[in-house]
């Protein structure tokens, strides 16, 4: 039996990701706590989003312990994942908005996915969203007649649906310019202001410099606590 201390949102004991057979991190321990904002760093290939898909049990932990808002992932069951998932945020580069349906329909979406039924709390829930990502009012808009950074911002409002304790954030910036790239970040620090952890995955070393925080570098299989850029 193992419990996740109450100041952590994320522990990691002694676990190896895995690809396939390959062995892609090794011996990995870190803790995050709760409001905490992390980013991963590390050359391409080596296995910042298979660390991110293994904390929302996308990939299966073969070996050691991690503890992700309360679950422990490596004991999920496949039919208690979506219960993981409720407690998480997560954002990809690729905007994955569903094209065919404007922005609020994408939002409902989700929300009539993860339980929501009353129309009117669905509604207002848009409207609060799109206000907090700065972006009121487009609830009729198609993705294709929003930016990158707008649809990026509908994609940060879309994971906040069921207030996640956690945002997993997987090079959100990498299809972005570096203008909007900022405006992004600049929401996540507000999200992550109003207590939410946020743990980023990022090539980006200019947003690095600009937004310091506590670093996780990957490398040569293993994860080295940089605790601050660089
Ligand atoms: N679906 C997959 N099947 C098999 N091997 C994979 C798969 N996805 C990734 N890999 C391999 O696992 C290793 C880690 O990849 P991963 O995508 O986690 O790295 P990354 O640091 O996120 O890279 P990038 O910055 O390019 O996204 C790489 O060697 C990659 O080739």
């Amino acid at each position: 039996m193992s419990f996740l201390a109450p100041d952590n949102i994320i522990e990691v004991n002694n676990a190896n990701i895995y690809q396939q057979a390959s062995l892609v991190l090794s011996g990995l321990n870190f803790t995050i706590q709760k409001g905490e904002f992390v980013y991963i760093i590390g050359r391409t290939g080596t296995g910042k989003s298979s660390l991110l898909k293994t904390l929302y049990a996308d990939l299966p932990l073969r070996k050691g312990q991690v503890h992700v808002a309360g679950f422990e992932v490596n004991q999920l069951l496949h039919r208690e994942v979506p219960f993981l998932r409720r407690k998480l945020g997560i954002v990809f580069q690729d905007f994955q908005l569903l094209p065919d349906r404007n922005i609020a329909d994408n939002l409902t979406f989700v929300m009539r996915a993860t339980g929501w039924k009353n129309t009117q709390k669905i509604q207002q829930r848009i409207t609060d969203l799109l206000q907090q990502v700065d972006l009121p009012g487009i609830n009729k808009k198609f993705p294709h007649q929003l930016s990158g950074g707008e649809q990026q911002r509908v994609v940060i409002a879309r994971a906040l649906i069921n207030e996640p304790m956690v945002l997993l954030a997987d090079e959100p910036t990498g299809n972005l310019d570096p203008d909007m790239s900022e405006e992004i970040l600049k929401l996540f620090q507000r999200i992550n202001n109003s207590g939410t952890a946020i743990l980023m995955a990022t090539h980006d070393y200019e947003v690095l410099e600009k937004f310091p925080a506590r670093v996780l570098k990957c490398a040569n299989g293993v994860i080295e606590d940089l605790k601050v850029f660089p």
